[in-house]
């Protein structure tokens, strides 16, 4: 049986506003197995960052709060923890890796005393012993001249460079987990597919987990065993990569697929954009959060917020589209728009 090492379930997050809490995540569920990779998706602003801090409870430094809901690590719920049992955690079993890779590391020291210091922080090693492992790290991460380039400040590195060492640190103490929140982004295309190829090695070696939160689903379609799409705190559709792109059901998470370019786009052909765009937490429109921008709405999306509806073997969605009544039909138009 696989084994779920991390379910979050119902999580709420919320910041403080003048007139009450704004939910920057609303009952958000998802999990994910054992060395498999579940992608977070969804436009900027659509909560994404905001979950994956919740689970690290680095929200609590952003001025978060959880208010809801519990985020089970191995059985044990992230979100009762104090932030000394947290720390922990963060340095030894679940590891994190951020879009900018300079605001990750030190410019006053070199790549290899930052990730030596991490071996004898964690992991009690010896100056001798980190040194060497943090060579070998680098040399992991496909660091050409690991001896030399070890002995080198980030400023003396490339962009690509600098995320591989970020990774060798986040490595180091050979995590059970790695959030890795838009990892690729700052980088060009070239210098990406280098470090996905090299994030996919990484966890068949080590066989850890991923949550990998991306805006791209071209990044979604490489990586991902399921995906989660995610749009104004809440989840609106989940499912394995083949059901999300061979059979999405949302029209949100058909937007976004119609929006990667493709072979068309090079073409010169205008790129599809979802029209309007994410609405302000704390001004949700009523029923259902996507209506507004919904080539299929019916007064039922403006009215009432849809439930969650099974609508493939492992996939669900939140869309009045699926309600049973009118199942049979809407799953007829849904491959039609596809
Ligand atoms: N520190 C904060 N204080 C108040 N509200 C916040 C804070 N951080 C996030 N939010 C709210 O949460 C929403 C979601 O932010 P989040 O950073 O999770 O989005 P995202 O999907 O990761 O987008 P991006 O890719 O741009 O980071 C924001 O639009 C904002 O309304």
């Amino acid at each position: 049986m696989t084994e779920k090492i991390l379910e979050i379930n119902q999580l709420t997050t919320g910041f403080k506003a003048e007139k009450g809490w704004i939910r920057a995540t609303d009952k958000v569920t998802l999990s994910l197995e054992k060395g498999k990779t579940v992608c977070l998706v969804g436009e900027s602003g659509s909560g994404k960052s905001v979950t994956s801090h919740s689970i690290m409870r680095l929200i609590d430094y952003a001025g978060g709060t959880l208010l809801e809901g519990s985020i089970l690590f191995h059985g044990e719920n992230l979100a009762e923890k104090s932030q000394e049992e947290m720390r922990h955690i963060r340095g030894n079993r679940i590891a994190m890796i951020f879009q900018d890779p300079m605001s990750s590391l030190n410019p006053v020291f070199t790549v290899g005393e930052q990730i030596a210091e991490s071996l004898r922080l964690h992991q009690k090693k010896s100056e001798k012993q980190a040194w060497k492992e943090a060579v070998d790290l680098l040399r992991m991460v496909g660091i050409p001249a690991p001896e030399v380039r070890a002995k080198q400040y980030p400023h003396e590195m490339s962009g690509g460079m600098c995320q591989r060492v970020v990774i060798a640190i986040a490595l180091a103490c050979r995590p059970e987990l790695l959030i890795a929140d838009e990892p690729t982004t700052a980088l060009d295309v070239t210098v990406q597919a280098q470090i996905l190829d090299l994030l996919r090695k990484l966890q068949k070696e080590i066989g850890m987990s991923i949550l990998l939160i991306t805006h791209d689903m071209g990044v979604a379609a490489e990586m991902a065993d399921r995906i989660a799409v995610m749009y104004a705190g809440v989840i609106v559709e989940e499912g394995s990569v083949e059901e999300i792109f061979e059979n999405p059901g949302h029209p949100y998470t058909l937007g976004l697929l119609k929006s990667i370019p493709g072979l068309e786009g090079e073409r010169g052909n205008e790129l599809y954009t979802i029209q309007g765009s994410i609405p302000s937490l704390g001004q949700l429109p009523s029923g259902c959060r996507f209506h507004p921008r919904c080539p299929h709405a019916m007064d039922i999306c403006r009215e009432k917020e849809p439930p969650s509806f099974q609508i493939g073997k492992d996939q669900r969605a939140l869309c009045w589209l699926f309600d049973d009544q009118k199942q049979g039909s809407e799953l007829e138009k849904r491959s039609e728009r596809v």
